[in-house]
């Protein structure tokens, strides 16, 4: 679907501190209508940050935020946005309709139930009281209740955990639904399949700078390389030599295993990537390494995102050491 070009969220230059730490780092962002944006990151990369700062539950120490052209936390911004309670507690004995349609009556335009059952994937259990639903049917009823409003923009802050994969699955689904009647949907995930399987943008926090954004697809070409891995019952030493040859200096070693940016050895299996497994392979099997259960994979969208979080924390140790 071809994206509109009406700018929601702009966020220019902007910096979040408590106290001395720097959450988020002079950071700049353009989210478009329609939109379908993951941020990624590791814990503490300022993702909560981020979201809460545009959502105006947190302050910018500097540069400027505008949601919808409005200030954050403005009325006429909040009511165009849509969020997951976290932690709601709703009464047991109401049936999935009658909370529907409690929810409906506080929105002026609220969606009818009709289309709420149809998107978030209701339809048959309307009746159903919600102490009687599974997990994934209750997080769905959180997220009816979330689009309830027709917002423009869905924040969904790791939505699917604790749900298995079928019920992570039928999640996804409504997220396609309802971003198919034209929302933006801004989503924080630590699983990288979901961010895979529903992004049209990943934005990828490191330490509170945006370290990278783009496609998933984009995310997987800027890793070149293939996934070269193999179990063997060569003593560790010899694969290090081994790698050593090849002039990869930067194997280290200690009593549990040896690890370097893009070469793994840990408990006789051996992970790397190379930009020519061919010749790799060929040297290995004329040093007669005894290898088994060898694979060589197209690099995935996990490594991808791993690597790149790996390299930025890398960059910052060094610079750290430098200073
Ligand atoms: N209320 C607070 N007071 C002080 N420091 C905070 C506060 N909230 C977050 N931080 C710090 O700000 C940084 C960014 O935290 P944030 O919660 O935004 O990251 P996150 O990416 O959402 O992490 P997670 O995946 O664990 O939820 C971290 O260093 C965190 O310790």
């Amino acid at each position: 679907m071809q994206l509109s070009q009406t700018i929601f969220i702009d966020i220019d230059k902007v910096s979040v501190n408590y106290d001395d730490v720097v959450a988020i780092n002079q950071l700049s962002l353009k989210i478009k209508k329609g939109e379908v944006v993951s941020l990624l990151g590791e814990n503490g990369a300022g993702k909560s940050t981020l979201i809460n700062t545009i959502l105006g539950r947190c302050q910018v120490n500097t540069g400027s935020i505008k949601i919808f052209g409005e200030q954050p936390g403005s009325q006429a911004a909040k009511v165009r946005i849509g969020t997951i309670l976290q932690d709601a507690n709703l009464p047991d004995n109401v049936t999935v309709k009658e909370q529907l349609n409690l929810f409906r009556h506080y929105y002026p335009h609220a969606r009818s139930l009709e289309d709420l059952l149809n998107i978030a994937m209701l339809k048959g259990i309307e009746e159903k009281r919600m102490n009687k639903l599974s997990g994934g049917q209750k997080q769905r009823v959180f997220f009816a209740l979330a689009i309830c409003g027709n917002p423009d923009i869905v924040f969904l802050d790791e939505p699917t955990v604790g749900l298995d994969t079928s019920a992570r699955k039928e999640f996804w689904q409504c997220i396609e639904n309802i971003k198919h009647q034209g929302a933006s949907i801004i989503l924080t995930t630590h699983y990288l399949e979901e961010a895979e399987a529903l992004s049209d943008r990943i934005l990828l926090l490191n330490q509170g700078n945006l370290i990278w954004q783009g496609t998933p697809t984009e995310i997987k070409n800027n890793m070149t390389g293939k996934k070269v891995s193999f179990h063997t019952s060569a003593p560790k030493q010899t694969i290090v030599a081994f790698f050593d040859s090849l002039g990869s200096s930067d194997v280290h070693t200690n009593d549990t295993n040896i690890e370097a940016c893009d070469i793994n050895i840990q408990a006789g299996k051996v992970e790397c990537t190379s930009q020519t497994p061919e010749v790799l392979l060929a040297r290995l099997f004329a040093q007669k390494v005894p290898l088994h259960n060898l694979l060589v994979e197209p690099s995935k969208f996990e490594d991808a995102v791993l690597a790149m979080n790996e390299q930025m924390s890398n960059k910052a140790v060094a610079k750290e050491n430098v200073a």
